[in-house]
């Protein structure tokens, strides 16, 4: 017997090449089906990446003067077309599988990560096109609730030419009565971070994903201006507004176990980091540390985990890589409370999803991030609402491909309206469980 094909059913998938925020080519995924609906997504890309990530496939890498991504659109265009053609895109699991199926690695190797992660977007974004939704109400009609944002003020690491060892350092504003104020106060914070820069004459720029680019000599000096900077635009530091970095860690490493501040010429063995970080998160209001320890090293990553027990949310983004397997070791050794999800690091939002289901099934915090290097997609705005996440990371106030995505976040909220529920301090999972 002959099924009818459903509405949703797909009859193009479309690879088209295109830019990100650092000047350098991404790839644009079309798909439309039956009934003429039309979703779009484009893929972002990471600076200081894990180990374990989906690959990115490039043309030739640097080494050869080339960041393409003509392979990859070929590979949409080619073998994923040809998977996809007559699934039906509401089916995104089933969508995601036969991704899988055709690709036949772990990593993603063959189609690349960043062409199936741009499908797999496009899917969704087909199937809310179909259905007449915006994506998160798609993802989930009871959604209510806003994230906490991580909002960057300063960028370093590899995000700015190690001029900052430290990669992000954001601001996290839980004590705000709604999402729209949350991101107003970030805004001050930004604008005040920046005057102060200026009066030290330490603004040397902004970094790949908008904060400022701050010429300082220590990380120390870094997390002193913060605190200065929430207090000039009139808000408590670690009452209202309280501090979240992510050290990246695993650029920090210097290949023998140990770690290394490079601006400040110190190097520390695993205990000797852990006391530094112990010092910076009792000296200053940071409630949320990401990667604090190398991918490859729990054993950092469980310590310092015990040592703050509850009082700091510890993040794991290189060391999880959005893979749900390492969301549930993590789990059993205590070595985060949290996990980053970045659904292009999986390749797939079933992937992606997968972990974040794997954290808060564990008791876990999920937080849904955009990458460094990025476009004007706001998928992730979406994903973060429709999947529930107690937090969202996109970068700093300024930039369009930033801005988007906040903006994006009002509109929600602002759809919502009364029944728009902000998750302010309950999104880092402190105190009230895991979020
Ligand atoms: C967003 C981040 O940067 P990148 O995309 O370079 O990994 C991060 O490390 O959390
Ligand atoms: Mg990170």
């Amino acid at each position: 017997m002959i099924h009818p094909s459903p509405l949703t059913s797909i009859s193009a998938v479309t690879g088209h090449p295109r830019w990100d925020s650092r000047g350098r080519p991404t790839v644009e995924v079309v798909v439309r089906t039956g009934d003429g609906s039309v979703g779009r997504a484009l893929a972002p890309a990471g600076a200081s990446t894990g180990s374990g990530e989906a690959v990115d496939l490039r043309d030739g890498g640097p080494a050869h003067g080339g960041y393409g991504v003509d392979r990859a659109v070929d590979r949409v265009n080619g073998p994923i077309a040809a998977a996809l053609k007559g699934l039906d895109a509401a089916d995104q699991a089933g969508a995601d599988a036969a991704l899988e199926a055709a690709d036949g690695t772990a990593g993603f190797a063959h189609l690349g990560g960043n062409a199936t992660v741009a499908t797999s977007l496009a899917v969704a974004q087909a199937a809310a096109a179909a259905s007449g939704l915006p994506l998160w109400r798609a993802l989930n009609p009871a959604a209510r609730r806003l994230p906490l944002p991580e909002v960057q003020i300063f960028g370093g690491g590899a995000h700015a030419h190690g001029r900052l060892d430290v990669q992000d350092l954001m601001v996290v504003p839980y004590g705000a009565g709604s999402f729209a104020e949350a991101y107003a106060w970030c805004n001050d914070v930004y604008r005040a971070a920046g005057e102060l820069l200026d009066r030290r004459g330490a603004r040397a720029g902004v970094a790949d994903e908008g904060g400022w680019w701050p010429a300082f000599d220590s990380n120390e000096a870094a997390l002193s201006a913060l605190t200065e900077a929430i207090e000039a635009a009139g808000r408590a530091p670690g009452d209202e507004i309280g501090i979240s970095l992510d050290i990246a860690a695993t650029q920090l490493a210097d290949g023998a176990g140990g770690y290394l501040l490079r601006r400040e010429e110190r190097r520390f063995d695993r205990d000797g980091w852990c006391e530094l970080l112990l010092g910076w998160l009792d000296r200053y209001p940071v409630v949320s540390i990401e990667d604090p320890f190398a991918e490859d090293d729990p054993v950092g990553m469980a310590a310092l985990t015990t040592a703050v027990a509850g009082r700091v949310q510890v993040i794991g983004d290189d060391f999880l890589v959005t893979d749900a397997a390492r969301v549930h070791s993590a789990a059993d050794t205590g070595a985060c409370t949290a996990v980053l999800v970045k659904p292009n690091q999986a390749g797939t939002l079933t992937r992606a999803r997968a972990a974040l289901d794997a954290a808060h099934a564990r008791g876990l915090t999920a937080i849904v991030s955009a990458r460094s290097g990025e476009t004007e997609d706001v998928a992730v705005a979406h994903l973060a609402v429709g999947w529930g996440s107690g937090g969202v990371k996109v970068g700093s106030v300024t930039r369009g491909e930033r801005t988007a995505k906040w903006n994006e976040l009002l509109r929600i909220e602002e759809e919502l309206g009364v029944d728009a529920r902000f998750a302010g301090r309950s999104g880092l999972g402190l105190d009230g469980g895991p979020a």
